[in-house]
């Protein structure tokens, strides 16, 4: 039982480097480097004493997606099961952050759930326990708890260097008007036909100096032809996209099917996602790159 509601602020993310590598671990993930960088466009995810001993989650709008599939609902019951208490919460996910766009709602929901009830349970979310469960949800999780611009190696799931965020820079957000993409589809068209990564040492030294223009010259995803062969729709929104002066670099953000163009201002980047919606239709957004990592507050 928890004793008061607790709110949580679940961010989206772009990967600003994403590196798949051809070999698999034990699970049949792929080995991969990531850079995420946390934006501030977000779900809202309420974790509130439950009625009744039971677990719920709601989602507005809703979802369809079976309750326990739903990553929120996952990480609360895997958290349950790791610290051996029940979790009787009411959980509701106001959603904002578009689904099969590799902008890892599922997973921010999923950490936001975590991130609340280890407050409401008095555990320190650096427990390994936490970030084992965290894990266990999905691979974008563990980033979001450790900080909001994060290397993770392994399986793209390791935590392995935080870097201070890109505070100031801006991402435009743009994503067709087709289905998307899920991560599972991306990857199994990738080993039809691997690409090799793009050398992520620049990138690393672009982002421990804190300079964004070296890292706008180094954005880079070898996964980004194979969610295009499922989807090509993207490419029309990656040319576009490229056609924009204003835009540093264009990127598709993980499977996509969201591509983003990084930006000096949240001015350019909005003016790229209007254009974007009023010439083409497509579902656009500007968000700002996160300062700090996830936390919580009581409602
Ligand atoms: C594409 C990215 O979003 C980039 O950040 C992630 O690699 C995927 O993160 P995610 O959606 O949280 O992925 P998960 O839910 O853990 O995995 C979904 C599916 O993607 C594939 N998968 C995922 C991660 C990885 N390193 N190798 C994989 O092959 C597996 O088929 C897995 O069953
Ligand atoms: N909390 C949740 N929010 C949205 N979708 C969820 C949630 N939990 C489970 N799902 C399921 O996950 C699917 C989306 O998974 P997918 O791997 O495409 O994620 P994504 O939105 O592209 O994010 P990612 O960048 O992590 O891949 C949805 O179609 C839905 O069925």
């Amino acid at each position: 039982m928890i004793e008061r509601a607790i709110r949580v602020f679940a961010p989206a993310k772009v990967n600003l480097y994403l590196g798949v590598h051809a070999q698999t671990d034990a699970r049949g993930y792929h080995r991969v480097d990531s850079v995420m960088a946390a934006l501030d466009l977000t779900d809202t995810v309420t974790v509130a004493p439950a009625s009744d001993s039971t677990l719920t989650v709601r989602m507005r709008p809703n979802l369809d997606v079976a309750t326990e599939r739903n990553t929120a609902h996952r990480a609360a019951a895997a958290l349950g099961r790791a610290f051996g208490r029940k979790p009787c919460v009411e959980i509701e996910v106001e959603k904002r952050i578009p689904i099969r766009a590799g902008l890892g709602g599922p997973s921010a929901d999923a950490a936001a759930v975590i991130v609340g009830m280890c407050r409401a349970w008095g555990i320190d979310p650096a427990d390994e326990r936490v970030r084992a469960t965290a894990r266990g949800i999905g691979a974008d999780v563990p980033f979001l708890l450790s900080g909001a611009l994060v290397y993770c190696d392994e399986a793209g799931d390791r935590p392995a260097e935080i870097f201070e965020p890109l505070g100031g820079l801006a991402v435009a957000l743009v994503k067709p008007i087709s289905t998307g993409v899920t991560a599972a589809e991306a990857y199994a068209r990738f080993d039809r036909a691997p690409v090799p990564p793009a050398p992520i040492d620049p990138m690393l030294e672009a982002l421990r100096e804190h300079d964004g223009a070296g890292v706008a010259r180094h954005i880079s995803n070898n996964l980004r032809a194979a969610s295009c062969e499922l989807d090509p729709q993207i490419g029309h929104v990656l040319e576009w996209m490229r056609s924009r002066s204003e835009a540093r670099a264009v990127e598709l953000t993980g499977s996509g099917s969201c591509v983003y163009a990084l930006c000096d201002t949240i001015e350019t980047a909005d003016a790229i996602a209007i254009a974007a919606e009023r010439e083409r239709g497509w579902w656009s957004c500007a968000a700002k790159m996160k300062k700090s990592r996830l936390s919580a507050s009581d409602v």
